[in-house]
Formats: structure tokens, sequence, C-alpha cells
């Protein structure tokens, strides 16, 4: 695994690390950059711009340069048409995506966020990073917005997913998602925080076999593969309660999934932009038995 560069390490994450203000305050500070006029219509000095913001003022929680890398990577080699994100914040990783989508000869990512203020910050930052034709910005809950997208046609197919939301609906969403045939063989799915702070559910379903998803829906009926409705007794309760103070209660729906789907998946190691070893689990859906 390649070291961390400390020199370019984030703050460190306070105890209440976002929806305090300083999605905000980035824009104010972006935007009273003294070049800011070069910034205009370049995607990668607007993500300098916010990395220098999350060194120099404030944590944000980004996936940053480290586990940005793999991605841009992966875009380059799997060349989608159509990404979607699911968990836009402020618009770091559809800007540096969304950039690499458009290189790579794609032509639409689909950025899902349930807090409008942060929706508002993410299409001020896209659109000053000269990307508004690519990324669109839908604000809701992610099930809500795959349904809907899918419903009116302006989402068929997905060829790269990129899950970094309330980790518990990384597998109710992906279910989802296989449920309403928006992915399938070829499509390609990136999931961060699998080390940090972890998400065992996701991990077990993605290296799941035919066989063994078959046999949880089979014992779990409705439930599928890690229940769905509650969250997995795996995740800490400050996971949980993540969202709590805009979201009472979340909702995981009910959900078998596709169990037919064959993936194969890895982990590649890699740093949060504080330097706190993470990874991303990298998951190809390789067939479809019948
Ligand atoms: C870790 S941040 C995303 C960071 C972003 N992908 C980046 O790297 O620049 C997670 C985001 O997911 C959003 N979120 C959490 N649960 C969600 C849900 N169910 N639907 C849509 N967005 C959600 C949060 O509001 C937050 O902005």
């Amino acid at each position: 695994m390649p070291e961390f560069d400390q020199k370019k390490a984030y703050a460190e994450q306070e105890d209440v690390f976002f929806d305090d203000g300083r999605e905000i305050e980035l824009l104010h500070f972006v935007y009273d950059l003294p070049d800011i006029d070069l910034i205009r219509g370049s995607p990668q000095k607007v993500l300098e711009a916010i990395d220098l913001f999350g060194r120099t003022k404030k944590y944000l929680m980004n996936v940053g340069e480290d586990k940005g890398k793999i991605v841009t990577e992966l875009i380059a080699e799997v060349k989608p048409k159509t990404m979607v994100e699911l968990g836009g914040y402020v618009g770091y990783s559809a800007i540096l995506f969304g950039d690499a989508l458009r290189r790579a000869g794609g032509s639409k990512y689909h950025t899902l966020e349930r807090n409008p203020e942060f929706g508002a910050v993410i299409m001020a930052l896209v659109s000053l990073a000269g990307l508004s034709d690519i990324v669109t910005v839908e604000i809701g809950s992610s099930d809500e917005s795959l349904a809907r997208l899918h419903h009116t046609g302006d989402l068929q197919h997905i060829d790269l997913l990129f899950l970094d939301h309330y980790k518990p609906a990384y597998t109710t969403d992906l279910k989802l998602c296989e449920e309403l045939k928006l992915v399938g063989p070829g499509s390609v799915y990136a999931a961060d925080n699998v080390i940090k702070p972890g998400n065992p559910p996701y991990l077990e379903y993605v290296r799941s076999s035919v066989e063994g998803k078959r046999q949880k829906v089979d014992e779990e009926g409705e439930d599928g593969v890690n229940g769905g409705g509650e969250p997995d007794k795996r995740f800490a309760a400050r996971q949980l309660a993540q969202y709590a103070k805009r979201v009472d209660k979340e909702v995981l729906g009910k959900r078998k999934g596709n169990p037919n789907l064959r993936y194969e998946s890895r982990l590649v190691n890699s740093f949060e932009p504080t330097g706190v070893p993470d990874g991303i689990e990298i998951t190809r859906c390789v067939g479809e038995e019948r």
C-alpha cells in the first residue's frame, strides 16, 4: 500500500464534523480566493480549493485525493457512460469523478444527496467547475431518488455506482438497484469507507456466492440477505445516529435484491484525507445465474 503524505492531511475530524455551517463557509472561502477567476471552469482547481479548506480550516467528509485516485483509475478503465453516486455532500467526488467520466467519454453523473443545503453547495461548486452539463444533483433520500429516476426513465442503467452515504443503506440501495434492473452484468460498484467506519453487511453481501444469497433469501423470506427494515446489529450506535440532527428515523427498505447476480469483489486499501487508513471495495457484476 502507498504511504500517506502527511503534508496533504486534512484537519482532524471533530465530534461534530459536518452540518454546522462549515459547508456554507466553504463556499465563501472558495469564492473569496484571490485567484477565483482562474478557478472558474477548472475541476482540478476547484478540488484544490476544497482541499485547501479541508487542510487549513475545517475537516470535510470528502473521499479525498488518495481514495479518489482509486475511483478515477477505475473510471478510466471501465469507461462508464452513466455513473450514480449515493451521498454527494459538497460535491468533491462529483467534481472529481464527473470530470474523469467526461474524459473517459461518459455523459451522465447523477449525484444523490438528501440534505438540500448540501445539494445547493454541490450545484454551486459543480457549476464553478464547469461540469453542470454532466453532473446532475438529485435532492432527496437515495432510495426515493433511485425509484423516481427509474420511473421517469432518466436513469435506465448504472455502469458505475459509487456508494458513500448512510452506511446501512449501502446494501438496501444496492438491492433496490438490482430489483429495478438498474445494475446487472457489466456494472461495477465502488464502496467507500469499508474500513473506516466499516460496513460488514455490505462486504458480506457483495462477497457472497449466488448459492449463499439464494439460501439467505429462502431462510429470511422478504428480508433477504442482511435483512432490511432494521439496521444490521454490527453497526455502531454512532454510525446509526450520524444524521439524527435532520432525520428522526432512518427508513431502510426490506429487499430481496437479485441473488442471481454473480459478483467478484476486492478491497483496495488507502487513506482518508486525514491519513487514517480506509479502503474502497470494488465489485464487478460478472454474470447472472438462472
Ligand atoms: C460522506 S458524505 C459524501 C461525500 C462525497 N461522496 C465526497 O466524497 O465528496 C455522505 C453524504 O451522504 C448524504 N446522505 C446520507 N444518507 C443519505 C441518503 N439516504 N440519501 C441521500 N444522501 C444521503 C449525507 O447528507 C452526506 O452529505
